[in-house]
């Protein structure tokens, strides 16, 4: 279980990474090739990518990680250790070459098939948002490139829905799935989001419920599943079980979920 001043070290490389990225974002054109499943890729998630795999074997040495761009490279391994580092460098890709900032970098601890740890860093807002459980969550909001101070950071929590929730759905992907859930909810408001930012808007109060049953894979999710679980939410199976990870039969790849500003159960 890690500590918060590896937290908030884990904070750092997050922005270290998003520096990389936010080099690339400023340029005039952002090159974007096609990966082998057809998503886009940049320059800045592979250069990303490389910072935080350089910092996390100092961080959290003899870790094993599984991370985003070298699993599309060389595929994903064929198991995993109990305890192990999940990395997407740049998620919502769609959203930074669509330059609206909603992209994030995302690390996420799994032990033992759960989200424990993560941070989500958005380096075009300036936000980073960590958590661990039984050490909460918290917030910090700096000048883009700026390393969050010890003293800039906040605790989070989960609000309590009132009559009516707040549902926050994918900006890029949307699925008739979701929209047949939501409409069994009593939906007084909805947002939209690129990439892990959803989990954080649940994990800071600002919505009530992230649902998503189009296809993700683990690195996609762990990070902001282990924020927002920190924060009071949960992140449960359409069907109400545990949300896990490390499904190597699976290829890492996420079934549908629900997220939720309250606990389980
Ligand atoms: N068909 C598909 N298969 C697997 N993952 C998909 C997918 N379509 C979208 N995703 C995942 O959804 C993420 C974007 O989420 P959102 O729509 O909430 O912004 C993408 O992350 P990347 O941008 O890191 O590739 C990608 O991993
Ligand atoms: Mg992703």
């Amino acid at each position: 279980m890690p500590d918060l001043s590896t937290l908030r070290a884990l904070a750092a490389l997050c922005v270290e990474a998003g520096r990389v990225i936010l080099d690339v974002y400023e340029k005039e054109a952002i090159e974007v090739r096609s990966k082998e499943d057809r998503s886009p890729v940049t320059e800045a998630d592979e250069a990303a990518e490389a910072v935080l795999i350089t910092g996390l074997a100092v961080l959290y040495p003899g870790i094993s990680i599984i991370a985003e761009e070298a699993s599309s490279r060389d595929g994903v391994p064929g198991d995993c250790p109990p305890r192990f580092l999940l990395v997407d460098p740049l998620d919502g890709t769609r959203e930074f070459i669509a330059r609206n900032g909603e992209f994030t970098v995302n690390v996420g601890l799994v032990e033992d098939g759960r989200a424990v740890a993560g941070c989500v860093h958005a380096p075009a807002l300036g936000a980073t948002w960590i958590g661990a459980k039984g050490l909460g969550a918290f917030v910090a909001r700096a000048a883009l490139r700026e390393t969050p101070t010890a003293d800039a950071w906040t605790p989070i929590a989960t609000r309590i829905g009132g009559e009516t929730l707040c549902a926050v759905a994918s900006r890029s992907h949307s699925n008739t799935e979701t929209e047949d859930f939501l409409s069994t909810l009593a939906i007084g408001h909805r947002r939209s989001a690129g990439s892990s930012l959803k989990f954080c808007l649940v994990a800071e109060g600002e919505a009530d419920v992230y649902p998503r049953f189009g296809p993700t894979m683990e690195w996609d999710t762990a990070a902001g599943h282990a924020v927002l679980s920190a924060a009071g939410g949960s992140v449960m199976t359409p069907e109400g079980g545990a949300f896990l990870y490390g499904k190597v039969d699976k290829g890492f790849r996420n079934g549908g979920f629900v997220a939720w500003g309250r606990e389980a159960g």
